[in-house]
This record gives structure tokens, C-alpha cells and sequence, in this order.
């Protein structure tokens, strides 16, 4: 039974009940209707509470019924809503675990809500690529008023209980049972005049410019949420309901979802919901998985090296409330490090803070112990190893601890891109070794690749997907190979961009055709930010540059393949990005951030053309975009080839929460297929033949198969390789 009804003397009370999250399917939508009008039809009925079982009110809509073209139901949210507000007995919704997107237009058709203290309200519809078209920008504006209402909506932001409470949203927070407190209330206004608790009915108050306000709203917004249409949408939408009658304003927003539905972003971005859920839901070709094997409780944990990912890590740990030893060589690093978990920390505290939440370490380290002692280790569940990239450095690391560690410790490495098989071959537990790729920052960032060696084990696996679970992170189990998923992919994209220098094109021009696409930064500003340091040292240790290139090797040519050397030639001349004060671009100081395109860079390139007898030509944007994205999604089929992810939906997660691709386009894999692969084989392979020496451009075997079959559905890309390979 989808929804039950029971009665507590004159109230009836009518739970939701669909796991996992009380979605409102079709049918519990007709069930809810059905049951809503039987009770107030019940004479014996004097007031109803609405709720949902499980301790969880309702998530939405079930984004699982959206189909491309439509999102209408039998009966719509918006059906029931207006039939509770206009009912004549008063209705309380009792908000436990969660009310959001159409759970929370539900509960704002109730008279009065009363939500528990850990209960979360929002409208996080704007985060899947729609509006809340159930009445939410409606209703809301009228209870909290626009600017409140605006932010909320246009952000999508979870709101904890005491903050609705203060916005108004909720009349009551209790810290006892929800639905309890609802039909107190329910009982004690049976009776009293509810004409002010219909918000439908209240006229929108604001003591603003309303013109200007929400002028600049959409202009902040394009800048924002550069690209997306949902937000602009939902602005659009909050604004009719201060210019348009309710029901007229009901009726622009199904107008405006209707249109945004033919952008392709709300498939783009439920597409990008589901991938992420699924990427928790790992499964080793022996059948051992996520549902199967149980992780061991991590309850101590240390970490070694507090360098940028070091105290990002420590951060990341303390804030889950899991007690952590941090550890460095010397005093002055322990005490640079610790400086700078404080600081992080404070700011956690003070983020919390503002969300009306308590921390662990609003008042210090909480769970973080500082030591340059390793014997302190000695103790500890897991350990995270988080020094340079350096595999001798790190071989050693792992042979000491291997030796201090108790026997069913676990062993992490932060690499982006070292091999985990070389660094579990010195321990004496290989199977209890793992990689843990964190992004920077490690605190904020939210996709974790975990990296499984040939040793690894399917319970030292289940015990890092939960712990990265835990972290608040989108874990995504990886194979074992040279730079893994996201790096391994954008090697060939960044190497385009240098080669699209070579051939006509300016920095600027290269990133703002990506920008415009809709990355949140373009290669050429991406390495200025990390530094080109980085990328030059790696190519130096690869004796790709350096003493270690042979004499007489072209300049443009690295073992028979095209070779950009202008990055190396940039780091001669000490320009390192942001952090020199000039890069590809200049800036205002050492350190700074805003990139200027640098007339230097021009002429550097324009004698660089002329001393190797290259051939410019103009490049057009689409050209740029091509370029780029056909190699690294070619890459991206490689890697499932290779069996080194599990899926296009794990790839696409990939993207999406580490490497800035907006959302609204699903990813690269998902961007592929709405582009149609038979485009991205033709370009690739157009290309590949004029440039042989570029091995990054020639189609992989299962592009071309998959083209071949006729272009079948991403889900069952992989099957088309049978058992080829499978590395996880
Ligand atoms: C018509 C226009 C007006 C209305 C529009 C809307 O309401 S739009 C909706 C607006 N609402 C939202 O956008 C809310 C979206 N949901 C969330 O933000 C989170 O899921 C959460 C905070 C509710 C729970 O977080 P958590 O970390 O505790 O858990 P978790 O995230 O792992 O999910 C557990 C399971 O529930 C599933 N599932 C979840 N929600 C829905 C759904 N609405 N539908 C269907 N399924 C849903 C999820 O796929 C997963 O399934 P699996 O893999 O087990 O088969």
C-alpha cells in the first residue's frame, strides 16, 4: 500500500509510504488523492496530518517516472495540493527526514507544518534541470517573502529545520516524534479560522524593487550558473507570482517546465542523478559487490603528509566526526600543517554555523591529534598516505607502516596516477592496499576515485566506498592504470589544446570557446591554477623534456608521435601560472588570480610558428570543442575497453564532480551519445588520418563497434565487449 490511513480520535492521519525515499510515483499520487478525499469527506474526520513513513516525509516527484517529453501524471502534485489547501478541515504536515522539491509543495498546501529538528526542507528541483512546478514558486514567495523564496529556489539549497523555522516555512520544530507534535497541533486548531493559512490566497508582500531585483538576479544568475537553464527558468517563475494571479502563475510554470524539458538539460542532469547514486553500487566481476560485502566500521584513521592534500584530507575526516592522527617529519611542516587544518576547520565551523548546525570543532581540532611519532599510528583502522607524488618516497612510506600497522589495518594511497600495484608489492598486507585519488581541494571536492590493485580486496574496497560515503564524497571505484579515470582522459585533451596553439590559435581563444561550452575553466586557465610546474616535471621524469630527450629528436616529436613543446619552453622561462604571476596569462601579482591575455604569449607564439614553419590557420570554436572533447571521450571508450571503469555512467561522474563538465550536459560519454557517436568516429577518424603522428585521434575498437551496431543506448555500451577486459 503506497499510502495508509489511520485515525487517531478526530484526526486522521495519512502516511506515504514508498521506499525508499516516499517518492511521489503515479500511483502514489492517485492513492494519496483518493485517500485525502475520503477523509475529508469522513464526518468523523475533524482534522487531518499528512506524513510519511520511515521517518522520511517525501523526496519529490519520482524523478524516475520523468519521461524525455513529459512530466505530467494522472493526477498532478498540484491536483492534490489544491485539493488540501482548500479543504475545510485544518491540515498539518508532519516533516520528518526529508521534504523536498514536491514533498515540500505538498507540505506548504498543508495550513500548518510542523518538522522535526533534523528534518531538512528545500527546492532542489533547479539541481535536476527543472522548476518546482507543483505550486512551489507560487507558494513559497508568498510564506517567506521573494528574496528568501529566490535564493532557495534558484539554488536548490537544503534548508535544516531551525532555518526554516526562523525563515517561517515551519510553525513548530520538536525534538520528540513529528507526527505526534502534528496531531497535537491538529487537534487544538480544529475549528479555528484557516482563510490566512491558504497561501495560495495571500498576496505576495515585498518592499523592493521589484524590476531591478529580479534584473539582477537573472544577470547574476547567467554568470553563476553560466550555461543552464533552470535556474533562469525558476526566476522567471518566482517573478510571475508577484506579476500573475496564483493560478496564473501555476499555470507559467508548466509552461516554463514544458520548454525546459526541450533543452535536453533535465534528461542531461536526472541522467547525472541516477549515475551518481549508481556509482556506490560497485560490483567485482567475481559477483562480490555492494550489496554483498560488508565494510569494516572505520573509527580511527591517521594520515601522513599534511601538504595541500594532507590537511584537505584531515579536514575532510575531522568533519565526519572520525578521530584522525596526523603525521609529518619535521616540526615545522606538523606546525604548518596544523596552522592550516585550524584555519580549514574554523571555516567548516563557521559554514555549519551559518546553516544553523553545530561542529565537533567549533572550538578546535575536534578529532584531529598532531605527531611526528609514527609509533602513534600504531593503533589505527586506516590509513591515508598523502605525501608528494614520488613512488620511491612513497614505497618507503608503505614498507615502514606495513611493519607498525595491526594486521587488519587498512593502507590508502593518494596518487593521481602511480601505480598501486607497485606500492602494495612492498607490504605485507597487498590485499589490504587501495587508492584513494582526492581532488583538490580535498575538503571541498567532492568526487573521491578509489583505485583497486590486482591484490586489493573486495572488504578493503567496501571499507573505502563507505568511508569516501561517509566523507559526504561521490566515491567511484577505478581500475589500476597510468593515471586512472578522470587524468588519464584529459592528457589527450589538454595535448589538443597545445597542438591548437601550434596551429593558429591564442590561449584565450581555446579557453573561451571551452568556457562557452560550459567548463567551469579552460585548459590553458586550468594549468595556470595548478601550476605548469607539475605537468613539466612529470613529462621530465617520462624523459619527454629534458637532459633525457635524445639528441637529435625533433622538437616536435616525441617517438614518431606530434609533441607540443611550448609548455616546457613556458616553464624554462619560469613562467609557472598563477603563481609566478604569469603563465599562459599574465596577472596582477605573484599569486593572483585574474588572467589577463598576455601580448607576450601572442608574440611568443607568432615567432614560434615562424621559427617551425607552421602554417596558421583561424579556428573556429566549434573546431576548439571538437578537438578537444572528440580525444578525451575517446580516451573515455578506451578506459572501458580496458575494463578500468565499469561504465559510461561511472566515467560521466567522474567528469561531472571532479573536472568542472557542466552538468546540464550530462557528462562526456552522455554528451557523446545525445551528439551521436557516428559524428564523433567520422571527426575523429577525418582527423586521425591527416595527423597519424596523433595516436590520441585514431577511434577506439569500441567506438567504432558501437557505431557499427548501430548506435545502441548507453546502458548497453558495455556488453557490446563481452568479457574482453575487466580490471576492477
Ligand atoms: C512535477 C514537478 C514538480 C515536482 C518536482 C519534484 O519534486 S522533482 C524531485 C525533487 N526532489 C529531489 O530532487 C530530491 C532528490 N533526492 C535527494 O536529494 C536524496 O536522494 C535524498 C536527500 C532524498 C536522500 O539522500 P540519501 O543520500 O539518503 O539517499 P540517496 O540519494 O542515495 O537516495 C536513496 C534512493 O532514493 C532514490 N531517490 C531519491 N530521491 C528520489 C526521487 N525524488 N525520485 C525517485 N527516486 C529517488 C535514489 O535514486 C536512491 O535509489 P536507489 O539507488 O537506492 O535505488
Amino acid at each position: 500500500m503506497e499510502v495508509t490511513r489511520y485515525q487517531s480520535h478526530a484526526v486522521s492521519v495519512i502516511e506515504i509510504n514508498h521506499p525508499p525515499v516516499n517518492a511521489l510515483s503515479s500511483l502514489v499520487c492517485q492513492a494519496l488523492f483518493k485517500e485525502f478525499v475520503e477523509a475529508s469527506k469522513d464526518p468523523s474526520v475533524e482534522a487531518i496530518v499528512l506524513c510519511g513513513a520511515n521517518g522520511k516525509f517525501c523526496a519529490g516527484a519520482d524523478i524516475r517516472e520523468f519521461k524525455s517529453t513529459s512530466l505530467m501524471k494522472t493526477i498532478s502534485i498540484e491536483d492534490i495540493n489544491g485539493n488540501i489547501e482548500s479543504c475545510k478541515k485544518p491540515v498539518v504536515a508532519a516533516i520528518e527526514g526529508v521534504a523536498l522539491g514536491g514533498g515540500l509543495e505538498l507540505a506548504l498546501s498543508c495550513h500548518y507544518r510542523v518538522a522535526h529538528i533534523k528534518a531538512i526542507v528545500g527546492l532542489p528541483e533547479v539541481l535536476i534541470g527543472i522548476l518546482p512546478a507543483a505550486g512551489g514558486t507560487q507558494r513559497l514567495p508568498r510564506l517567506i517573502g521573494i528574496p528568501a523564496a529566490l535564493d532557495m529556489i534558484v539554488r536548490g539549497r537544503h534548508v535544516p529545520a531551525t532555518e526554516a523555522f526562523q525563515l517561517g516555512i515551519v510553525d513548530q520544530v520538536v525534538q520528540t516524534n513529528a507526527i505526534d507534535a502534528a496531531v497535537h497541533l491538529a487537534r487544538e486548531i480544529i475549528g479555528k479560522p484557516l482563510d490566512n493559512r491558504r497561501l495560495s490566497t495571500l498576496p505576495v508582500q515585498y518592499n523592493i524593487n521589484i524590476e531591478d531585483f529580479f534584473d539582477n538576479a537573472l544577470k547574476k544568475a547567467k554568470i553563476q550558473f553560466f550555461g543552464a537553464q533552470a535556474p533562469l527558468a525558476c526566476i522567471e517563475a518566482v517573478k510571475a507570482s508577484v506579476e500573475l494571479p496564483f493560478y496564473q502563475g501555476l499555470k507559467k510554470e508548466q509552461e516554463l517546465i514544458a520548454s525546459l524539458v526541450t533543452t535536453g538539460q533535465p534528461q542531461a542532469q536526472q541522467y547525472a542523478f541516477f549515475s551518481e547514486r549508481n556509482a556506490g553500487k560497485w560490483t567485482l566481476p567475481s559477483g562480490e559487490g555492494w550489496d554483498n560485502v560488508s565494510p569494516k566500521i572505520i573509527k580511527t584513521t591517521a594520515v601522513i603528509g599534511l601538504g595541500t592534500m594532507g590537511r584537505g584530507i584531515v579536514t575532510s575526516l575531522s568533519k565526519a566526526n572520525i578521530s584522525v592522527i596526523a603525521l609529518e617529519q619535521d616540526e615545522k611542516q606538523l606546525n604548518q600543517g596544523k596552522k592550516a587544518v585550524i584555519s580549514l576547520l574554523e571555516k567548516e565551523a563557521e559554514k555549519l554555523n551559518k546553516q544553523g548546525k553545530s561542529s565537533s570543532f567549533a572550538n578546535g581540532l575536534g578529532p584531529v591529534h598532531f605527531t611526528l611519532d609514527f609509533g602513534e599510528i600504531r593503533n589505527v583502522d586506516l590509513v591515508i598516505e598523502a605525501v608528494y607524488e614520488n613512488m620511491g618516497l612513497k614505497k618507503k612510506i608503505f614498507q615502514k607502516i606495513s611493519k607498525i600497522l595491526k594486521p587488519d589495518a587498512f593502507l590508502c594511497t593518494n596518487t593521481s596516477g602511480l601505480d598501486i600495484d607497485e606500492i602494495a608489492s612492498v607490504t605485507n598486507r597487498p590485499q589490504n592496499v587501495i587508492g584513494m585519488h582526492f581532488f583538490s581541494p580535498a575538503n571541498i571536492m567532492r568526487l573521491l576515485e578509489v583505485v583497486r590493485g590486482c591484490y586489493t580486496s573486495p572488504i578493503t574496497i567496501a571499507t573505502t566506498m563507505s568511508l569516501g560515503k561517509t566523507l559526504g564524497k561521490v566515491a567511484v571505484l577505478v581500475g589500476n592504470c597510468p593515471l586512472f579515470v578522470g587524468n588519464r582522459m584529459l592528457l589527450p585533451y589538454v595535448e589538443q589544446a597545445g597542438y591548437l596553439l601550434e596551429d593558429g590559435c591564442n590561449p584565450e581563444d581555446v579557453d573561451n570557446a571551452l568556457e562557452h561550452f560550459g567548463f567551469a575553466m579552460g585548459p590553458f586557465c586550468m594549468m595556470d591554477l595548478a601550476g605548469l610546474d607539475v605537468g613539466w616535471r612529470s613529462r621530465m621524469e617520462k624523459g619527454l623534456t629534458g637532459d633525457r630527450v635524445p639528441t637529435g629528436t625533433p622538437a616536435r616529436q616525441r617517438q614518431g608521435n606530434r609533441y607540443c613543446p611550448i609548455a616546457d619552453m613556458l616553464c624554462e622561462l619560469g613562467r609557472f601560472g598563477q603563481k609566478a604571476g604569469m603563465g599562459w596569462y599574465k596577472y596582477e601579482k605573484l599569486g593572483g588570480r585574474k588572467a589577463s591575455p598576455d601580448p607576450w604569449i601572442r608574440d611568443f607564439l607568432e615567432k614560434y610558428r615562424n621559427t617551425h614553419q607552421i602554417k596558421s590557420h583561424v579556428i573556429n570554436s566549434e573546431e576548439i570543442i571538437q578537438r578537444c572533447l572528440y580525444v578525451l571521450i575517446n580516451a573515455g571508450f578506451k578506459i572501458l575497453e580496458d575494463g578500468i571503469a565499469t561504465s559510461p555512467e561511472d566515467i560521466d561522474v567522474i567528469y561531472n564532480n571532479g573536472y568542472g563538465w557542466p552538468k546540464y550536459r550530462g557528462g562526456p560519454m552522455y554528451y557523446a551519445a545525445t551528439t551521436g557517436l557516428a559524428k564523433v568516429y567520422e571527426t575523429l577518424d577525418r582527423n586521425y588520418k591527416a595527423n597519424p603522428d596523433i595516436p590520441s585521434m585514431k577511434p577506439t575498437f569500441l567506438l567504432r563497434k558501437l557505431v557499427a551496431v548501430g548506435e545502441p543506448p548507453l546502458k548497453e555500451w558495455k556488453t557490446q565487449l563481452g568479457n574482453l577486459n575487466n580490471k576492477l
